[in-house]
């Protein structure tokens, strides 16, 4: 696990950046001041672009030494810092540092470049993060579907940087163009807007089929979408890996186990779901989504892996987004009451969305084909997490001077069907996979709250 990264001290008028960044910045040092450079130094550092400033001819100029390129899984590849404060690489041999560039300050958190070329680039060609460079054998062409939402986004950038030919395909209903807009121009990448309940023809190895709204609030916003997302969507990305012969990677979902009667959740449970309720186009969605995998798989040999992906936040999670950590944290920035929904004893149980992108891929290059966790096994009441992201938006506007009202607790009305436990049994994830989460929860909060933070001061 990453130890838990102590606040840094920093004053606010040391250095020209905003507040923001310098949060942004020191929610990732465990440096002492006294020991390390100023704090200035060590944000400019951790945010400076120009370790991503190369134009194309340069690529494969990562800093990497894993050769995990094509995704093997890599057990021991991590998030966590070695003992020198450098990040370990991530899967795929891809540098922390790289990755958290193309969501922080400087980026337009959608990773919307700075440059002073006009449209047409007279100035020369636009500047690319840094990717691999792979022979013909290890880079392969790989559909992301939903590739501009919060997960897609962040899976995207991480195949972009691992090498590979990446498309993308999503009809933005809850994704943003802005989230991959660091991408456009570059050779290796595509995007397309499409809605996967129609049928769409490309060749791939591989497809990453994540196409589904996730929010509570917004599956149950047109419940027939969420269902025909659910059943054609799956179909036609199925029929497509079938034709093309592609490794097919759904996601699924932890709400397939409906509000469980098991605790923790294995594989093995068979759920406990309302197949009438309002949560039902989105649970019996997935259900069936999963249904239709295994049946390609046995009737055509299709060839197919499924991850149930427990509740994940971070960066790019849209400031609407309806779910309980956006919520809470957007709530607590703007003092708000936080509005915790029946008495706050429901549980959850939160993974920070690179240790998703992590499991993603590891499960995606594994042999393993029967359903996989992916989740962090802490487990918070809501409770518990509303206050625990008051006291960090506090902490965090304590530092720099900001002394917004704090925010306090409101109760509304429990909603209906809403799973009174959750937290994922990671067992089959650690021994097929070698994966499990490395980041603390407190952690990935700290950097989301900092994200969330400079959303709001940058306009
Ligand atoms: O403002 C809020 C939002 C949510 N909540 C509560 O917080 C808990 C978590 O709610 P969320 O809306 O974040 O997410 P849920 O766990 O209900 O559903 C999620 O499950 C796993 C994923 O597949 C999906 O991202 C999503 O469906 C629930 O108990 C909910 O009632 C609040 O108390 N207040």
């Amino acid at each position: 696990m990453i130890s838990p990264r102590r606040p840094s001290g920093v004053s606010p008028t040391s250095n020209s950046m905003s507040a923001a960044q310098q949060i942004l910045g020191s929610a990732n040092m465990s440096e002492s001041p006294a020991q390390s450079p100023t704090s200035g130094e060590r944000n400019d550092r951790l945010w400076d672009m120009s370790s991503f400033r190369h134009s194309l001819p340069e690529e494969g100029g990562t800093s990497s030494t894993s050769n995990t390129a094509a995704g093997a899984p890599a057990a021991g590849t991590s998030s966590e810092e070695a003992d020198d404060g450098t990040p370990k690489p991530m899967r795929g041999g891809v540098s922390l540092d790289t990755v958290r560039s193309l969501y922080g300050p400087n980026t337009g958190f959608g990773g919307l470049r700075r440059s002073n070329s006009s449209v047409i680039y007279p100035g020369g060609p636009p500047e690319f993060p840094p990717v691999k460079k792979l022979n013909p054998l290890q880079k392969k062409r790989i559909l992301v579907s939903g590739g501009a939402g919060f997960v897609g986004s962040h899976l995207v950038d991480r195949l972009m940087l691992m090498g590979h030919d990446v498309i993308a395909i999503d009809n933005y209903f809850t994704g943003s163009k802005m989230n991959l807009a660091h991408w456009f121009g570059h050779p290796n990448f595509e995007m397309i807007r499409h809605d996967v309940v129609d049928p769409i023809m490309l060749e791939v190895d591989q497809i990453y089929h994540l196409a589904c709204p996730a929010s509570p609030v917004h599956y149950q916003s047109n419940p027939v979408k969420t269902l025909k997302t659910g059943f054609f969507g799956t179909y036609n990305m199925l029929g497509l890996a079938k034709r093309v012969k592609a490794r097919f990677l759904l996601t699924s979902t932890s709400e397939v186990y409906g509000d469980p009667e098991e605790h923790p959740q294995k594989e093995t449970y068979w759920g406990h779901v309302n197949c009438i309720g309002p949560r039902a186009c989105y649970d019996e969605g997935k259900r069936v989504a999963e249904a239709l995998t295994y049946s390609y798989a046995r009737q055509d040999g299709v060839d197919v892996r499924v991850a149930r992906i427990f509740n994940t936040f971070g960066p790019r999670m849209n400031w609407h987004d309806g779910r309980v950590v956006s919520n809470f944290i957007v709530q607590a920035l703007k003092g708000d009451d936080i509005t915790i929904y029946g008495d706050g004893s429901a549980t959850r149980s939160f993974q920070y969305v690179h240790d998703l992108v992590d499991g993603l891929i590891a499960l995606m290059e594994s042999d393993y084909t029967d359903p996989v966790n992916l989740g962090n096994p802490e487990e918070y009441t809501i409770k518990q997490f509303a206050d625990m992201i008051v006291e960090l938006v506090n902490e965090h506007r304590a530092r720099y001077g900001d002394d917004g009202k704090t925010s306090t607790v409101t109760y509304l009305p429990a909603v209906a069907d809403d799973p009174q436990r959750r937290k994922p049994d990671t067992t089959r994830a650690k021994e097929v996979l070698g994966w499990a989460p490395q980041w603390a929860a407190v952690d990935g909060l700290k950097e989301t709250v900092a994200y969330f933070y400079q959303m709001m001061h940058q306009h």
